[in-house]
């Protein structure tokens, strides 16, 4: 593959608790792609995305961001990574601005950066005229909007969003959507994981499923339909996952010791 931004070669994660959530799973991302990552409920997306961005830590494996191995050189990789989350709390008592101030200067941008770079993601997503207002009083829409804004602060070249519409109705979705396809037709690389087949199909160049820990098919969605002989990307996602149906709560209650009690 010509100039892969984001290259990840035999990677594991068995949490503490015993669970493998990703087990030997190789790809690479082309500068620039819009790639999807798709999968059921358990399959190891957040893991996975969680463990290129540094978030949790791999058991095996290796993480090449831009050239840079994420072990020997975390720093550069943190410069050239931006993402959104699933679990990623807001400072409840801080405004917008406040929390995008300190993002800059957390990236040792200078001031008048941060400040061009302010106004610039605010009007970007349609925050300008609640920029001064606690987010915690944002409704969903504007929450996402704002984690979008807050990843991209110091400047990314490549962007990791985890079930970025997740919960918003069609005008926030179609808003986030325009806002990501501007992002990539810049040169944004965007790596983005999502329940939505249609969202998948709309904004990836091109798509891999994960089941069970394990990569099970990719490619772009012509292609894909045609390697599992499907009408739609739907069928392609029923006809290679839930391998690992049930496995959820078995794995659920390994992690977490009180559920075992509870339910005796
Ligand atoms: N912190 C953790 N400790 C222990 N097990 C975990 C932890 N986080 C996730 N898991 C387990 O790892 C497996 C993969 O979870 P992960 O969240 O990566 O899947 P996912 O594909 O992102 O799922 P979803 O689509 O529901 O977000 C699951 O069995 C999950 O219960």
């Amino acid at each position: 593959m010509s100039d892969p931004i984001i290259d990840v070669r035999d990677l594991y994660k068995e949490y503490p608790s015993g669970t493998k959530a990703v087990n030997g799973v190789t790809f690479s991302v082309k500068k620039g792609e819009f790639f999807g990552f798709l999968g059921p409920n358990g399959a190891g997306k957040s893991t996975t995305m969680n463990m290129l961005v540094n978030l949790v830590k791999k058991t095996r494996g290796t993480i090449t961001i831009d050239g840079f191995q994420i072990d020997e050189n975390p720093d550069e990789v943190y410069k050239r990574v931006g993402f959104a989350m699933q679990e990623v709390g807001l400072d409840e008592t801080a405004t917008a601005r406040e929390m995008l101030q300190l993002h800059g200067r957390l990236y040792h941008m200078p001031k008048r950066e941060i400040d061009e770079q302010i106004a610039r993601l605010l009007k970007l997503v349609e925050l300008e005229k609640v920029a001064d207002r606690y987010t915690s009083t944002y409704s969903g829409g504007m929450r996402r909007r704002f984690d979008l804004a807050l990843a991209l602060m110091h400047k990314p070249s490549v962007l990791f969003l985890d079930e970025p519409t997740t919960g918003l109705d069609p005008h926030a979705r179609q808003l986030i959507w325009s806002h990501l396809r501007e992002l990539n037709r810049e040169g944004m690389t965007i790596f983005l994981t999502t329940h939505f087949m249609d969202e998948a199909e709309a904004l990836c160049e091109r798509i891999c499923i994960m089941d069970a820990g394990k990569i099970v098919t990719e490619g772009t969605v012509p292609e894909l339909l045609e390697k599992h002989s499907a009408k739609t990307l739907e069928q392609v996602f029923l006809s290679t996952t839930g391998s690992n149906l049930g496995n959820e709560e078995a794995n659920l209650n390994a992690s977490d010791p009180y559920a075992r009690n509870r339910k005796s």
